[in-house]
């Protein structure tokens, strides 16, 4: 079966980011097809966001009953790990994408299935499932929405040994009884402390000598302290350089020995989903990532019809920041056809302006993590006169409240010139809600003159805002 269809806007891709910038684009008054080879909703939904924060709220609300007497009594020690991972299923839909499919009728939005590649300009050709293809041309732009895909080491019998990436660490439907993690980044510690708490004997391993090396360094140690509390096994300077499997898998450690385990995850970072989208028939490179200016358009492309936002345009490999670019790329798409002005000023309603400046996230460990704009050694880096100020949350009266021995670390980068904050962490249970507080203040670019204005409730957690003011004072 072949056919030849015409859309205003063809969307490659049909994960959060996907999704978010077909509806901008159809509200704006386009017509829209966006094209997915697997599950409409995208790694977010089905093995990534989704399952791995499912799989990592029980263990999280067991340990803060744990740590308050009076609820601790109630709770006992236990997890019920089936219940766990069937809740776990429930928030993957059990891997349908019924739900997605018929939002995407009511948006008004043409599904067709199948893997989809460029064919030079403003033109797609997809293979459909059972075979042919059909030919998707656009009239003004076609967006590469492809995602990410695990990237795995160049390793000596990686291919044969059956390793999981974070496909298998978020959907697996019951715990191994030892478990490697190869990596120190977001996915290996998240999935360290859910598998560590589901019942698996975990060792995490990893090539430098701190986790979370993107953030803040007292955010990398405060988790690995409280990873080495929760039993697992956390080895630093280690590094794989071969494995097989033989049953179990053996990993080689080269100086270090070998470890013996059930499974092992390689949570090694992500590579961009664009070796077989045909880049090379509009001058792109097939396999790297989609470098975009501010308003979406891909650097190097002649036109002005070729876009691509969300993780495979590498500003941010996280789904609100993909959703964001989604929001203001795809009105942008509509703006343009329809001869509209745009708005190019930074924070103006036509670029991506946070992404350079403000992009918050939050691990989901024990402590959480969340942060939002630049570290020190980011802000620094750029030129800008800085000073952090730093408070232990503890000392806070709503931590203390919240739970006995309320473990926590908060930071502040504040640039002296402007009198701003142009970073914030905070690491400690419960902070991920407090975090929004500092997006706005980094966004927004709030004085500080002003903030001491924003009165935190008592005695809540986010006391800790005055006490960050209070420690820049002196
Ligand atoms: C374990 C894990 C946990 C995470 N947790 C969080 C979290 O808590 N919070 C957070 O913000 N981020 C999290 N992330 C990151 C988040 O998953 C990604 O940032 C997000 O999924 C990116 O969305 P996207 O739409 O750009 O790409 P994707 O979600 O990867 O979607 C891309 C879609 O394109 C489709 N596709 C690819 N190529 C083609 C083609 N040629 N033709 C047709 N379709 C194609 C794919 O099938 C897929 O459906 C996590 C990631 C991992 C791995
Ligand atoms: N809660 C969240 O927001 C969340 C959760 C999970 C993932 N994510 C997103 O997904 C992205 C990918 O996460 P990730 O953890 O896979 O990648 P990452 O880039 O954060 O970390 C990769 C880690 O693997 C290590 N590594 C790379 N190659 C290696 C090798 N050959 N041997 C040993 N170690 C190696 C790196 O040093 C690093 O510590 C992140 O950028 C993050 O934004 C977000």
């Amino acid at each position: 079966m072949s056919g030849t269809d015409e859309f205003d806007l063809v969307v490659l891709g049909a994960g959060p980011t996907g999704e978010n910038l077909a509806d901008r684009a159809r509200a704006g008054g386009l017509s829209v097809a966006i094209v997915e080879r697997e599950l409409v909703g995208g790694e977010c939904s089905y093995w990534a966001c989704m399952p791995s924060k499912a799989l990592l709220r029980p263990p999280a609300a067991l340990r803060e009953a744990q740590r308050l007497p009076g609820a601790r009594a109630a709770v006992g020690d236990g997890l019920d790990a089936d219940a766990v991972l069937r809740r776990r299923d429930d928030f993957a839909s059990l891997w349908r994408d019924d739900g997605q499919v018929a939002w995407l009728e009511s948006a008004g939005i043409t599904l067709v299935r199948g893997h989809g590649r460029l064919d030079g300009e403003r033109r797609v050709v997809v293979d459909v499932p059972g075979g042919g293809r059909r030919i998707l041309t656009a009239r003004h732009a076609v967006a590469v929405c492809t995602g990410t895909g695990a990237a795995l080491p160049d390793l000596p019998g990686i291919e044969h040994t059956g390793v999981w990436t974070s496909r298998e660490a978020t959907s697996a439907p019951e715990a191994p009884g030892r478990l490697a993690v190869v990596g120190g980044g977001v996915v290996a510690v998240e999935m360290a402390t859910a598998w560590s708490a589901l019942g698996s004997r975990v060792t995490l391993l990893v090539r430098e000598q701190a986790l979370l090396p993107r953030l803040e360094p007292f955010a990398g140690q405060l988790v690995a302290e409280a990873l080495r509390e929760s039993g697992v096994d956390l080895r630093f300077g280690a590094s794989v350089t071969g494995l097989a499997r033989d049953g179990e898998v053996v990993l080689d450690l080269g100086e270090h020995g070998e470890l013996r385990a059930d499974e092992v995850l390689f949570a090694t970072g992500r590579r961009p989903a664009t070796g077989d989208l045909g880049l090379e028939t509009v001058g792109l490179e097939p396999g790297g990532w989609i470098e975009v200016d501010d308003t979406g358009l891909a650097v190097g492309v002649a036109g002005g019809w070729l876009y691509a936002a969300g993780d495979v345009n590498r500003r941010a490999l996280l789904t609100h920041q993909g959703k964001y670019q989604g929001r203001v790329f795809g009105a942008v798409i509509a703006d343009r056809a329809a001869g509209r002005e745009l708005d190019l000023a930074p924070w103006g309603r036509s670029v991506a302006t946070a992404d350079r400046t403000a992009v918050p996230q939050v691990v989901f460990t024990d402590p959480e993590v969340a942060s939002v704009g630049l570290t020190l050694a980011e802000a620094t880096a750029t030129g800008r006169r800085v000073r952090a100020v730093d408070y232990r949350i503890g000392n806070v009266a709503g931590a203390a409240l919240y739970a006995d021995g309320y473990r926590g670390q908060a930071r502040a980068v504040i640039d002296l010139d402007r009198e701003t904050v142009v970073g914030a962490t905070f690491v400690g249970s419960a902070v991920a809600e407090l975090l929004h507080s500092a997006t706005v203040a980094v966004a927004g670019e709030v004085p500080l003159s002003r903030l001491w204005h924003a009165v935190p409730a008592y005695p809540t957690i986010s006391e800790v805002w005055l006490r960050l003011l209070e420690a820049w004072r002196g």
